[in-house]
């Protein structure tokens, strides 16, 4: 079944979560949607999964506990990837990046980049009511990650971005220890440094409306004592090189 489909994790979005699917149905007519649901108690999970029982396009996978957003995305590829879509592409389900903005990401996709990410950080990229301190934090990830990670990337954290299938099964994601969010920087850096092409496009985050956040210090502080033992173990020659990437573009 080639094409593309959007992955969502999803913790506790109950009322955010029918009106993304309803937004990308309709942004795009033939993209199709995998939630991976952590068991939320707020019964997201079974919301989607009355979504599915009567939209084809729509997918449920249900995991027992909150595992974090590293280890749903790897299962999510790995479904993905298992049905055969072309194109696998992350999504928040709380509305913060914009369905209507998919064109743009598949374009780059159709025109050869390993990875596209939406980003916040690069001219004509914007954020809409998102905390300052929220900006401070998404702003010095990115730095501290540029300065760590040698990496060219102005959005290393955005969580808005696409794979072409063929990237993300040339790469052991098995080896990815991320559980948070810094599996964002994680994954990103992987593709930059196994030589693919990245190519970063501008958006517009907005702030959720319902809902709330799971961002935690716990998540903050995981990444930051990742990406500095990821940066003195690549100085010191300790990071295992990576398969190169083929070219998708030849
Ligand atoms: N399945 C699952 N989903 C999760 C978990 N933790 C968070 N999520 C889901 O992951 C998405 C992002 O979580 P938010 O809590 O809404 O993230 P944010 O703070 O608003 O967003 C920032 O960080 C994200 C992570 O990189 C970015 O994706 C996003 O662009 C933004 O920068 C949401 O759909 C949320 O339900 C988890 O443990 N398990």
């Amino acid at each position: 079944m080639p094409g593309a489909v959007v992955v969502i994790p999803t913790y506790n979005e109950k009322e955010t979560i029918t009106a993304i699917v309803d937004r990308i149905l309709a942004a795009d007519s033939e993209v199709h949607i995998l939630v991976v649901d952590d068991n939320s108690p707020d019964g997201t999970g079974q919301i989607v999964d009355g979504i599915a029982a009567s939209n084809p396009r729509v997918n449920v996978m249900h995991r027992t506990e909150k595992n974090g957003l590293g280890t749903a995305y790897v299962n999510g590829f790995g479904w993905a990837l298992e049905q055969g879509y072309d194109y696998i592409i992350e999504m928040d389900a709380d509305g913060s990046h914009q369905p209507e903005e998919l064109s743009r990401l598949l374009k780059l996709l159709d025109g050869g980049a390993n990875l596209a990410i939406g980003a916040r950080w690069i001219p004509g990229g914007k954020t809409e009511n998102w905390p300052w301190y929220r900006q401070l934090i998404s702003r010095s990830g990115t730095t501290y990650a540029r300065m760590m990670l040698s990496s060219k990337l102005h959005d290393i954290t955005s969580g808005y971005r696409g794979f072409s299938a063929d990237t993300l099964r040339a790469l052991d994601l098995s080896k990815l220890d991320s559980a948070g969010y810094c599996f964002q920087i994680e994954l990103a850096w992987l593709v930059e440094r196994s030589g693919g092409v990245v190519r970063e496009f501008p958006i517009t985050f907005v702030e959720r409306l319902e809902g709330h956040s799971k961002m935690t210090t716990g998540i903050v502080v995981e990444a930051l004592s990742k990406v500095t033992s990821w940066g003195i173990a690549s100085r010191l020659g300790r990071i295992p090189k990576s398969q190169p990437l083929a070219n998708r573009a030849s």
